[in-house]
């Protein structure tokens, strides 16, 4: 794992992205980071130990570019990465994280043939727990999706999917993290009605949360058996689960992740749009 990794955008992803390669075991040096705040590359600078430089001088010599900008930054990144000179013998995959994009928008912007990775990861990947799913674009090769996969591998888990998946696993394991956050705010308010101060019931949220998540990935076990298992019969979770019915918590999630993925599949509506003939595009849907 010696490749030396350009992060273009230090903000919660990038960082998350640096913090689990360096506790991953990659060097720092190895490491490069492209940030637009002048404040928040100080932050990363001091935090990391990690280079944070301009566009080119990052560029060159990395073998793989991460774009960890927000989708609306990314014509102005692809619009400077076009202005750095290409080090003909440096071999360069783009890896995208953008949520929404499709690959062809870098592919269309990029030098004709440009290797393109569109991964879609999320934030555990700051303890190095991310789930990560990539879609090789037109011109990437076997090796690069493998090199991209051992680098996201020390972060976490790892997932081929068709691009024509990303919408669906951005509405899934991109926001993910944060349905989780919410059920956890919620059981913790919930212990506060119940009479628990807000640190106790706090601590019993988390240490449930992450022990209900270690026996979902090391029991085998699926999550319908494990919830039986939980369920006594005319028992206190079969009183509580038959609220959280009531209240529609699966036609709620189906509505939530339908809502997530539609707002992926519209940006990369809209990029597609701006990318259509006279502005590079090739039409491709
Ligand atoms: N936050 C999350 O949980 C996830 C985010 N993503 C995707 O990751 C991308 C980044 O999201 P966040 O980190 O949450 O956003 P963020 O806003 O925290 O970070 C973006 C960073 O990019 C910097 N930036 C903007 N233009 C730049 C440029 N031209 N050159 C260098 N730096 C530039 C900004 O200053 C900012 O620090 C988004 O496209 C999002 O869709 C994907 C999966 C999960
Ligand atoms: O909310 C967002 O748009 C990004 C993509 C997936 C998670 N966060």
């Amino acid at each position: 794992m010696s490749e030396r990794v350009a992060i273009i955008g230090g903000g919660k992803i990038g960082e998350a992205l640096v913090a689990g390669l360096l506790s991953s075991g990659k060097p720092a040096r190895d490491l490069v980071v492209v940030e637009a705040s002048s404040e928040r590359a100080e932050e990363i600078a001091q935090e990391y130990k990690v280079l944070v430089t301009d566009i080119a001088t990052a560029v060159e010599n990395a073998q793989i570019v991460v774009i960890a900008v927000k989708p609306d930054a990314v014509d102005g990144v692809l619009a400077e990465l076009g202005k750095v000179d290409d080090n003909n013998d440096v071999e360069r995959v783009t890896v995208t994280l953008v949520a929404g994009l499709p690959a062809a928008k870098y592919e269309n912007a990029l030098p004709a043939g440009s290797p393109v990775i569109r991964v879609m990861s999320n934030t555990p990947l700051l303890v190095n727990e991310a789930m990560s799913a990539m879609s090789a674009g037109r011109y990437a090769t076997e090796e690069q999706v493998q090199t991209v996969s051992a680098l996201l591998g020390a972060v976490g888990k790892v997932m081929v999917v068709p691009e024509n998946l990303m919408d669906a696993v951005t509405a899934i394991s991109g926001s993910g993290p944060a349905y989780v956050f919410l059920l956890a705010e919620s059981m913790i308010d919930a212990g506060v009605s119940l009479g628990l101060t807000r640190a106790q019931a706090a601590a019993l949220a988390r240490q449930t949360i992450r022990g209900a998540g270690a026996m979902l990935t090391e029991s085998g076990m699926t999550s319908t058996d494990l919830r039986a298992a939980v369920t006594s019969p005319g028992g206190t979770t079969a009183a509580a689960i038959i609220e959280l019915e009531r209240a529609g918590i699966r036609p709620a999630m189906y509505a939530a992740t339908a809502a997530a993925a539609a707002r992926s599949s519209q940006l990369s509506r809209r990029s597609e749009l701006e990318g259509s003939p006279g502005n590079g595009g090739d039409g491709r849907g």
